[in-house]
Parts: structure tokens; C-alpha cells; sequence
């Protein structure tokens, strides 16, 4: 490897492990829950080893998959849910990071609300989202059924790929959000994860 393709390795590992320590401290990653990748401006992808602590991952935890999703050293065991992050940057050519988390506000609205969307209206904070430049619109996010065969799970998200400005829930699991870059991909799950926690407050009182 050039010292370039290393150093654009090296800054998109440090991203993951940030981002990682990031979503931890925020309580969005609880045991081994989560997962997160990069996209490198070579078109390489740097995802997370499936299993263990997101908020403690080390360089070697951060492996290196095809646009297929598969590990190039085939002796490592890339995240589960790997194929949502690879449909996600086949989809759209400037995603740069994706982000899962699994927070307690996404599992619970999920859960207990019934529609297909949730919609998020008339908060300033939408502003975060791509394209929104007021507080006066609304945004729907999917509710996805969960479901452990992330292939077939990658099938029915795959009809609103491109039409998500905010990301999406798996319910009962957690969020899935992108950027163009990591700050990105991370300013919008904080956005979200406000909303869905001021819905959550809405739905108790
Ligand atoms: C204990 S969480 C269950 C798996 C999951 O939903 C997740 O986000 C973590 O899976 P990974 O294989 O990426 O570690
Ligand atoms: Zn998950």
C-alpha cells in the first residue's frame, strides 16, 4: 500500500473509533449493539467487526469489506448487518459514513407507535436534515419491521432508499442514519435522536 491509501485508511479507522466513542457516550450503543462504516474517497469500505463494545474499539476492529459487503481478509466476520450499510453507499455515491445505533427512545417509539412513519413536524431542529431550511415542514421516517435476515430486511428498505432525508428505524431495534462524511452522518443521529426523544416526551404526556 502507498503511504496515501494508508493514511486515507488510517483517518477513516480514527473516524469509526470516534464515532463509536461518540454514540457510546450518548448511550445509543448499549453492549454490543451498533454498528458503524466509512467510506473512503477510494471507494474502499471500513466497517465495524460484528460483536463487541462499540464505545472501546480498537484499529483492528475496524476491517475492511467489498462493495458486496464481504471481508477482504475472509477469515474476519464483518458486522451482521453489513448489507444495510453497502445498499445504503450503492444507493447514493456521496455517502460517506453510516451509522446504527440502538437507543432507547428509537426501540420504544417503534414499538408502541403503529403507523408506518413517523412524522416529525415544526421543530427547528429539522434544520439538521439536508435540504430543510425552516422549522415550518415536516419529515417522515420509516418503521421497518425487524426481522434477523438482514438480506431480506435489506429488500423492503430498499424501495425508500433515496427518499429518507432523516434515515429510518428497524423497529424495536434502532436508527439507521448517513452523511456525506462521519461529522455529517453524526450531526444528523444526534438530530434524529433529539427528535425521537422529544416524541417520546410527547407520547408520555
Ligand atoms: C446485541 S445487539 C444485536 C446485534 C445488533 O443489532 C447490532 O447492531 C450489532 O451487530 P454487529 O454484528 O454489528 O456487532
Ligand atoms: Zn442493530
Amino acid at each position: 500500500m502507498t503511504q496515501l491509501s494508508d493514511r486515507l485508511w488510517s483517518d477513516a479507522v480514527q473516524d469509526v473509533l470516534h464515532a463509536g466513542r461518540r454514540m457510546d457516550q450518548r448511550g445509543w450503543v448499549p453492549a454490543t449493539a451498533g454498528n458503524l462504516s466509512r467510506r473512503l474517497d477510494d471507494g474502499r469500505i471500513a466497517i465495524t467487526r460484528s460483536g463487541g463494545h462499540k464505545g472501546f474499539l480498537t484499529e483492528q476492529d475496524v476491517i475492511e469489506i467489498d462493495p458486496e459487503g464481504r471481508p477482504l481478509d475472509s477469515g474476519q466476520r464483518a458486522s451482521a448487518e453489513t448489507l444495510l450499510h453497502t445498499q445504503l453507499y450503492a444507493s447514493d455515491p456521496t455517502i460517506g459514513a453510516v451509522l446504527h445505533g440502538h437507543s432507547v427512545a428509537a426501540t420504544v417509539l417503534s414499538m408502541a407507535i403503529e403507523a408506518p412513519v413517523l412524522t416529525l413536524a415544526g421543530y427547528e431542529l429539522l434544520k439538521v436534515f439536508e435540504g430543510q431550511s425552516t422549522h415550518d415542514t415536516a419529515i417522515d421516517v420509516p418503521f421497518f419491521a425487524n426481522d434477523q435476515d438482514i438480506a431480506r430486511l435489506a429488500t423492503v428498505v430498499a424501495p425508500s432508499l433515496g427518499k429518507m432525508p432523516a434515515g429510518y428505524v428497524i423497529r424495536g431495534h434502532g436508527v439507521y442514519v448517513w452523511g456525506r462524511n462521519m461529522a455529517m452522518a453524526l450531526a444528523r443521529l444526534e438530530g434524529l435522536e433529539f427528535l425521537l426523544a422529544c416524541e417520546l416526551e410527547r407520547l408520555k404526556s
